[in-house]
């Protein structure tokens, strides 16, 4: 038998057995189908960009690793992009960080940065068949230091204003350009090594940058804000913290992003999201991994991000949260990292779209609590490898473990060349 028929065959007889708890495996395989991750432009490049070419990664980050083949220029990152995205299946947005622009070469300041610099990715985009979404960019310059948009210092904090304000009129232009809303998130990494005398302070000041920030309303694109628990060097106080976005989003209907990597090791981030959904408008998933601490280590097929999957499943919210990924490794091939990181949280919510929802939820409401466990207990055990396997071959993209040959291939002939 083919490999095909082999797993034709498999996917048949995964169907019947779903069918038997009620689940349509084939209605599942449609709605991931939708499911458009959104790419991080970073892993590429470890986080380098084209405005500061050779300068430090700073604002409490860190990539680790120097495997041979980092994209270095724009044309690098676009075709490693295209690489990874050719071997995950479906349509998947690209996210830009700002320092990604197409600068040709010039100094253009952060605080000078417009939709020009961004022409080339919109255009590039839509022949590869991909939306953008977009980040400003706080790190990594001269005026970063610990402090940006809660800079005490109004000539500094005013910097970042004007910084931030001009990526978000980049991302409208590139959500009018796509006909479909740009996600622009808002990360910065404002802190202190040691607690400062007044922790009230510079988060009064932030809140009064984003209240400037935010003041112009737009149509084409969607504001969202990133916390963290900290940053390398500014352990003792981050000023945009998760009950400060939470609030400020709360408040002001914006959305909070969730980082999976930038929370306490033991805190569940899924259970965040029935929470967020009453509250703010929609979520940003930032899918990350972190290891002791935001390692941002490449995502896996990991028990956290399966509840989480199930979570958004549960709360049928695929409509109101994106779903973006932020690592970045330099330890191993990085289009690889970018392949088993998209496709692990595919499976989590291959998974998820075959729990058998309305049953589990009908046992609860009838106390029946043993046999919640027990369906629970043996969904875990039910073929959703050979629906995974069925959905990759339909997309046309490499089954099971065949993408290794093809990255193998592309780093002997593309990016060992570097
Ligand atoms: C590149 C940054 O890491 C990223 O944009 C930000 O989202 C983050 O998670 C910082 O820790
Ligand atoms: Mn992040």
């Amino acid at each position: 038998m083919t490999k095909e028929n082999i797993i034709r065959q498999a996917y048949e007889a995964a169907v019947e057995r779903y069918a038997a708890v009620g689940v349509d495996a084939r209605e599942a395989m449609d709605k991931l189908q939708k499911i458009s991750l959104s790419m991080h432009c970073w892993q590429a490049d470890d986080v380098s960009g084209f405005e500061n070419q050779g300068g430090s990664l700073t604002g409490g980050i860190q990539v680790t690793g120097n495997y041979p083949g980092r994209a270095r220029t724009i044309d690098e990152v676009r075709a490693d992009v295209l690489k990874a995205a050719s071997l995950i299946a479906g349509k998947h947005r690209l996210n830009l960080h700002e320092i990604y622009g197409d600068f040709q070469g010039r100094k253009v300041d952060r605080d000078e940065v417009e939709p020009a610099h961004f022409e080339s990715w919109m255009q590039w985009a839509k022949e590869n068949g991909m939306k953008l979404d977009f980040n400003s960019t706080s790190f990594s310059h001269p005026k970063s230091g610990d402090l940006t948009l809660a800079n005490p210092d109004d000539a500094i904090r005013n910097f970042w204003i004007e910084h931030t304000k001009r990526c978000r009129w980049i991302s409208e232009e590139m959500g009018k350009y796509q006909d479909d809303p740009c996600i622009m998130n808002l990360w910065i990494h404002d802190g202190s090594k040691e607690v400062p005398a007044s922790r009230l302070k510079y988060r009064q000041i932030l809140e009064q940058s984003l209240d400037e920030i935010f003041a112009t309303e737009y149509k084409n694109m969607k504001d969202c804000i990133e916390a963290k628990l900290f940053g390398i060097g500014l352990e003792s106080y981050t000023v945009g913290s998760y009950d400060f976005y939470l609030g400020y989003g709360a408040k002001k209907n914006k959305i909070v992003t969730l980082d999976t990597g930038h929370f306490h090791l033991t805190e569940s981030i899924a259970d965040k999201v029935s929470a967020l959904l009453l509250f703010t408008p929609e979520i940003m998933l930032h899918v990350s991994r972190p290891i002791r601490w935001d390692s941002d280590h490449v995502v896996i097929l990991s028990d956290d991000l399966l509840d989480l999957a199930r979570e958004i499943i549960r709360c049928k919210a695929l409509d109101r949260v994106h779903i973006g990924l932020d690592y970045f490794d330099a330890t191993i091939n990085r289009i690889g990292a970018y392949v088993i990181g998209c496709r692990a949280t595919q499976k989590a919510f291959m998974q998820a779209l075959l729990e058998p929802s309305a049953t589990l939820q009908q046992y609860e409401a009838e106390g029946k609590y043993f046999q919640r466990l027990a369906l629970q207990e043996e969904m875990k055990s039910l073929p959703w490898t050979a629906v995974w396997d069925m959905f990759c071959l339909q997309n046309d993209v490499p089954v099971g473990e065949d993408y290794i040959a093809e990255i193998e291939k592309y780093e002997a002939e593309v990016t060992s060349k570097r």
